[in-house]
């Protein structure tokens, strides 16, 4: 390290905090892309300029000043990344323990300070830096570990960990290392190789930002191809994406049921209650269907108040298994009616079920199957399910 001195390091790490801030302002101001986090963001690279210290660079400041700045400044940081990373994660946390261990560790520095203890505000601003960093630890492991694969989970966490391992390391630093004067006047690091850590890590907690942000479009642009908007359902797309890799799982020997569905005089909430209730009712459908239905179970909206549903089976000729989660389904709409402003609407749908056939690549033969069904449904009265009879050979019919 000889070629680096510790101002150089400075220099390269706060101009690396002015084009991050910029950056993240651009994302949040030209491009809307996480508009609340990248501002924290922003802030958070331009509170770390003036935390970092620069060595000497502080030496005509009020001693006072040497000493409260850097560690006001490191409290704000870890305050502004915590919270950038809980909207960027879309966490649902409100920021009151943030507030809590924010306002506590300002207190305890300026206590730190008015005491004139050279130790007390370096190790009031370093804990509570390091507890928030551990929350950060905490946050990401929840937010992306249960959605990212565990190497990428474990690389978005590994700068959090690291500022927080660097933040105990040095807290233990200055309780037991006797007169420890680790740091130079202004709050800069007192070696290279510090100052050289500390801007990796700085670095290594920006790309993890911003891997979080593509991972955020990532899982946007996927929900938008994938989700029909209003429902939130699979849209036809997807749905008939889902059938044809069931169909391949049903070679080799995984079965599946399709029940094709449709609301009953649907059309009638539209005109006597206007569009935004039809919107509503298909909503309240969606909810109450997707809460009968498990994990493994896919529900499409395939058209205008056409939905439908497929259900894995253990046993591939089980029908009536199949018939009995439709059943419940059908039961459990007509038991829930839909708030709409003063009025509760009663709402029922039709439903076809049918087993696939083990010759048909897209599943249409199911789909068509059940469909059948539906329409017998409709026919009969609504508001009821009616089931498919088992192929008697598993050859498609023509
Ligand atoms: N609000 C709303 N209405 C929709 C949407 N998509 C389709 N529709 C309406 O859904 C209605 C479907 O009506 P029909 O196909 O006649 O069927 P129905 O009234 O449900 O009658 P049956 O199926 O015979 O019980 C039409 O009025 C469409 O305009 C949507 O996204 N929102």
């Amino acid at each position: 390290m000889e070629f680096l001195d510790v101002p150089t390091v400075l220099q390269v790490s706060a101009l690396f905090n002015l084009m991050a801030a910029l950056a993240w302002l651009l994302l949040a101001q030209l491009f809307r892309m996480a508009p609340r986090a990248s501002r924290l963001m922003a802030a958070m690279h331009l509170v770390r300029i003036a935390s970092q210290g620069c060595g000497d660079c502080m030496a005509g400041w009020p001693a006072l000043a040497q000493r409260a700045v850097p560690e006001f400044g490191l409290l704000a940081c870890a305050v502004l990344l915590l919270l950038a990373l809980r909207r960027m994660l879309r966490s649902r946390r409100r920021p009151h323990d943030v507030a809590w261990l924010g306002g506590l560790g300002a207190l305890a520095i300026a206590a730190g300070l008015a005491s004139g203890d050279g130790l007390a505000p370096q190790l009031a601003g370093t804990a509570s830096a390091t507890l928030l960093a551990a929350l950060a630890v905490r946050e990401v492991g929840r937010g992306a570990g249960a959605r990212l694969s565990p190497v990428a989970a474990a690389l978005a966490t590994l700068p959090f960990a690291a500022l927080a391992g660097l933040g105990l390391a040095h807290a233990a630093e200055l309780l037991l290392v006797p007169g420890w004067s680790g740091r130079v006047p202004g709050g800069a690091p007192p070696s290279p190789a510090r100052a050289v850590l500390w801007f990796v890590i700085t670095a290594s907690i920006t790309l993890s930002l911003i891997a979080l942000m593509i991972w955020r479009l990532v899982t946007r642009i996927q929900h938008l191809t994938y989700r029909d908007p209003l429902t939130g359902a699979l849209n036809r797309r997807a749905f008939e994406q889902a059938l044809a890799e069931a169909q391949a799982q049903l070679q080799r020997g995984h079965g599946f049921a399709v029940a094709m569905i449709d609301i009953d005089h649907f059309k009638r909430i539209n005109d006597e209650h206007g569009h935004p209730a039809g919107d509503a009712a298909l909503r309240h459908c969606l909810r109450i269907w997707q809460a009968g239905l498990r994990e493994v179970d896919c529900l499409g909206r395939i058209g205008g108040e056409e939905f439908c549903a497929l259900l894995p089976l253990a046993d591939p000729a089980d029908l009536n298994s199949a018939a009995a989660v439709v059943e419940r389904l059908r039961a459990s709409l007509a038991a829930q009616p839909l708030q709409w402003k003063d009025m509760e609407l009663q709402l029922t749908a039709s439903f076809g079920v049918a087993l696939p056939a083990t010759d048909d690549p897209a599943g249409d033969v199911a789909l068509a199957r059940a469909d059948a069904e539906l329409y017998r449904a409709k026919a009969e009265g609504r508001n009821r399910v009616c089931v498919a009879q088992p192929l008697l050979s598993e050859a498609a019919p023509t």
